[in-house]
């Protein structure tokens, strides 16, 4: 089997258990992302594929090679891996060109250099030391340096954190770029969901020592499997419904759900903000609401309103919106799209 599997596997430090049955399999050449809160173990988990920590239990196969079962570890220098730490960590006595070429052998050491910087997008800078570089350039040596031994799976540890917001989103789309154009099958771990949202082909989101879900940006965010992971992607309006013949009964009228073959019965289904609309005069299912904070952001607003008691809704729900909000502060809310069932976490 091609890619990375991961299956069962549990790994801590001293008594206190970290990973705790992980299972992930990433196929060749995917970008994956793993997301998680700060603390969840996600470092832990990079460190086990890297070979920096041992597994207790479980098994880290990569094309289909056995890199640790819990008895047999195979060394971290024999693994083909390659790492980017949080602050790059570039050795600051080597120029640019020492610092990706380290560790090659003499003979292709040269081209090799010049093939990753084209491919980083720094050629020219292969005199230049590591202070003088900005940020973005020290990630994308880094990532140069990485990824100049040819490994079969590269793992990123956080390393846009260091990097301001504009600066992080420019480098992270053209490490995204440059992974994909190399072909190469990467692990990026972060706790910022819109990072994983944005980079990933898939996104395994880890809670508690395990995945609670893996799948595509967009399965994840309209399809989580539990409220849990509905909350942790973006904001979620987590609404009571009643659920029959594949359609969603809520204080917004009917919604067809994403998974037509839900169970009946009562439940909670999920309404993204953007799928609630404001509207000044009441129309058919729309819920009556008080504007409780309005905040322009750029491209939309933020409106968070109270919706009038009775209707079973929560205290509080969430729309982005195009427009301003009427100046009444009196809102009414409808709910557009499909409706997704989210047992409790
Ligand atoms: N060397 C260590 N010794 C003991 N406990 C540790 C050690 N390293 C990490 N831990 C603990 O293991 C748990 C998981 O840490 P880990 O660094 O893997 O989490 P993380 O999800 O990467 O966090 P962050 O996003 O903050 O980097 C934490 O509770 C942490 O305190």
């Amino acid at each position: 089997m091609s890619g990375l599997s991961i299956t069962g596997l549990r790994a801590g430090h001293g008594r206190t258990r970290v990973l705790d049955g992980v299972d992930l399999a990433v196929a060749d050449g995917a970008l994956a992302c793993v997301l998680g809160p700060s603390g969840c173990g996600k470092s832990t988990l990079l460190r086990v594929i890297a070979g920096f920590h041992p597994a207790e239990q479980g098994q880290v196969a990569l094309a289909g090679r056995v890199l640790d079962d819990g008895r047999v570890r195979l060394p971290a220098e024999r693994r083909h891996i390659g790492y980017v730490p949080q602050d790059g960590a570039l050795f600051p006595h080597l120029d640019v060109a020492g610092n990706i070429g380290f560790g090659l052998p003499r003979h292709r050491r040269r081209e090799r250099v010049e093939e990753l910087l084209d491919l980083v997008g720094l050629a020219g800078l292969d005199e230049r030391h590591p202070h003088q570089l900005s940020g973005g350039q020290q990630q994308r040596v880094a990532l140069a340096r990485a990824l100049a031994p040819e490994p079969e799976l590269l793992l990123l540890d956080e390393p846009f954190a260091a990097l301001d917001a504009a600066l992080r989103t420019e480098v992270r789309t053209e490490v995204a770029t440059t992974l994909r154009k190399a072909g190469t099958t990467a692990i990026l771990v972060t706790h910022d969901q819109e990072e994983a949202l944005t980079f990933a082909d898939v996104v395994a989101v880890m809670r508690e020592g395990r995945i609670a879900q893996t799948g595509t940006p967009t399965e994840l965010y309209h399809q989580p499997a539990d409220t849990g992971v509905a909350r942790f992607l973006g904001e979620a309006n987590l609404v009571p419904a009643d659920i029959a013949d594949g359609l969603a009964r809520t204080a917004f009228g009917e919604l067809a759900l994403t998974d037509g073959s839900a169970a009946d019965g009562p439940g909670v289904v999920l309404i993204r903000p953007r799928q609630i609309g404001l509207t000044a005069e009441p129309g058919v299912g729309t819920v009556r609401a008080e504007v409780v904070h309005c905040h322009f952001r750029g491209h939309d607003y933020r409106v968070e309103v109270a919706p009038d008691p009775g209707h079973g809704l929560p205290e509080r729900l969430v729309a982005y919106s195009d427009a301003a909000p009427p100046t009444t502060g009196l809102v009414y809310l409808a709910a557009y799209g499909t409706a997704h069932r989210c047992p409790e976490a």
